[in-house]
């Protein structure tokens, strides 16, 4: 089992861009893009870092944009797995 971060370590640990959507107990960025068709190619490119962590952001792919929200379900909370991800979708967006 993750331990769930408190919202100061979360603070701390956050990468560039996220932010903490403490009511909803999630860490979340908008991702925007020059096209729709680049924010559908980050999405799929999204889906095979997290197939490969294994652990899963929930996705809504709009115009030019794509929000991605982060928790971890099995924990209850913001995790380091949420963080380690959001910091690899970082990259993956450079
Ligand atoms: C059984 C459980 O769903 C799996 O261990 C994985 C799948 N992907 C997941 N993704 C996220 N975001 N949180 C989880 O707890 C999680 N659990």
């Amino acid at each position: 089992m993750s331990d769930v971060l408190d919202a100061d370590e979360i603070a701390d640990e956050l990468p560039d861009g996220w932010h903490h959507d403490a009511a909803a107990d999630e860490i979340a960025r908008t991702f925007e893009f020059d096209s729709y068709l680049e924010g559908v190619g980050f999405a799929g490119g999204a889906g095979g870092l997290a197939e490969e962590a294994f652990h899963h952001p929930t996705m809504t792919i709009g115009w030019r944009e794509v929000e991605v929200r982060l928790t971890t379900h099995d924990a209850g909370g913001v995790t380091a797995k949420d963080i380690n991800l959001a910091g690899r979708l970082n990259e993956l967006a450079d």
